[in-house]
């Protein structure tokens, strides 16, 4: 009987930039098996295969989206680095001093693609993230109602999630990084065109991962460069452990709201196309003790908005700096309750 060749891996090690920390695999699952449903009612990642959940985009080239898309402004990051950290626009207003490492352009897609196309080595590279809207060509709409709702909203309806807040249209260059984060929403995220490699930590991983704080640009986002760890404020980053997978075409990942995650397109490996689809968290209804890491992060980050509110002061809050000598809210909390919640909360992002 002929031996079934082990599949030969479309992509190459040296396609993914090299890091400090361990990692395992996140689980890959046929859709039709139940422990699929299983990991997910649990909050866990795994990719999911022959979901058909956005089959008609494998379709979407650079010429058939040029072709369909229409003429609408597309929302893309051009950064001097590979690395593309999201920042919140609105919270630069109180960060005069700030100026983030990437800026937001809006551009026609044949713009975006004769930028693509003629990239040299030195030009800026772009991230095209435009969230799928009513401005799109008819043929996109076609396609994009060809997806196979059926199946995601059995996920969504079996978990009781909310709503479906949004679909994201995701065009990076090869060797593109968004840099470790977290969201507050369950996401399915189809990849569609190319491979990316995804590499998540648990919400329990907090206090290795030193998000900024939360009135900063860089909310969400974790402070530690994972090409160039900085031990000496983030200690804790020796500790961090890692699950990942490269996903490629019609591979679905389930990855659960807190948990963060860093994504990058394989080094060579071309432009990569992905579709997120975002929604709203299940209500909480009972809390059970101990709370699960997740609730702690929830918690952190309404006590954060609620200290600044109340200082009204980001100064206050920034740092415990030898500058900042005011009787800081923060400082107290910070001693006075040094037991692990505040310490996490505190420690490297406000010292
Ligand atoms: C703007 C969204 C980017 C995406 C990661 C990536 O594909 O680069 C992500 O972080 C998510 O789907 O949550
Ligand atoms: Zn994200």
């Amino acid at each position: 009987m002929a031996t079934s060749e082990p599949k030969q891996q479309p992509w190459r090690e040296e396609q993914l930039r090299k890091y400090t920390f361990k990692t395992d695999q996140i689980p890959r699952l046929p859709c039709s098996d139940s422990k699929v449903d299983e990991l997910i009612s649990l909050g866990q990642p795994v990719v999911i295969t022959d979901t058909k959940l956005a089959t008609p985009a494998l379709k979407w080239t650079l010429d058939y989206l040029q072709e369909h898309l229409g003429d609408g402004d597309y929302s893309t990051y051009e950064s001097d680095s590979h690395i593309f950290r999201y920042f919140d626009e609105k919270k630069l207003q109180s960060h005069k001093g700030y100026s983030p490492p990437m800026k937001r352009i809006e551009v026609k897609f044949p713009e975006f693609v004769q930028r693509v196309r003629n990239y040299e080595p030195g030009d800026k590279k772009l991230y095209l993230q435009q969230q799928l809207n009513d401005t799109v060509g008819k043929q996109i709409v076609v396609d994009f109602l060809q997806f196979n709702w059926p199946w995601i909203s059995t996920y969504q309806r079996k978990n009781n999630w909310g709503q479906l807040t949004s679909n994201l249209l995701l065009i990076g260059m090869e060797g593109n990084v968004t840099p470790c984060h977290y969201d507050e929403q369950e996401n399915l995220y189809a990849q569609v065109g190319g491979y990316k490699r995804v590499i998540l930590f648990p919400p329990s991983q907090f206090s290795c991962l030193y998000p900024y704080p939360v009135h900063h640009p860089h909310d969400r986002q974790c402070q530690v460069d994972f090409e160039n760890p900085d031990y000496e404020r983030f200690p804790n980053f020796r500790n961090a452990h890692g699950y990942e997978a490269v996903l490629g075409p019609e591979d679905v990942l389930y990855l659960p709201m807190y948990w963060f995650h860093h994504f990058e397109s394989l080094l060579d490996g071309g432009l990569t196309t992905s579709i997120t689809f975002w929604y709203k968290s299940a209500p909480t209804t009972d809390i059970t003790y101990p709370l699960k890491p997740q609730q702690k992060m929830a918690m952190m980050r309404n006590i954060e908005k609620m200290i600044t509110e109340a200082l009204n002061d980001p100064e206050e809050v920034r740092s415990f700096g030898p500058k900042s000598d005011s009787d800081s809210w923060v400082r107290f909390l910070a001693v006075v309750l040094v037991g692990p919640f505040m310490k996490d909360m505190v420690l490297g992002r406000y010292t």
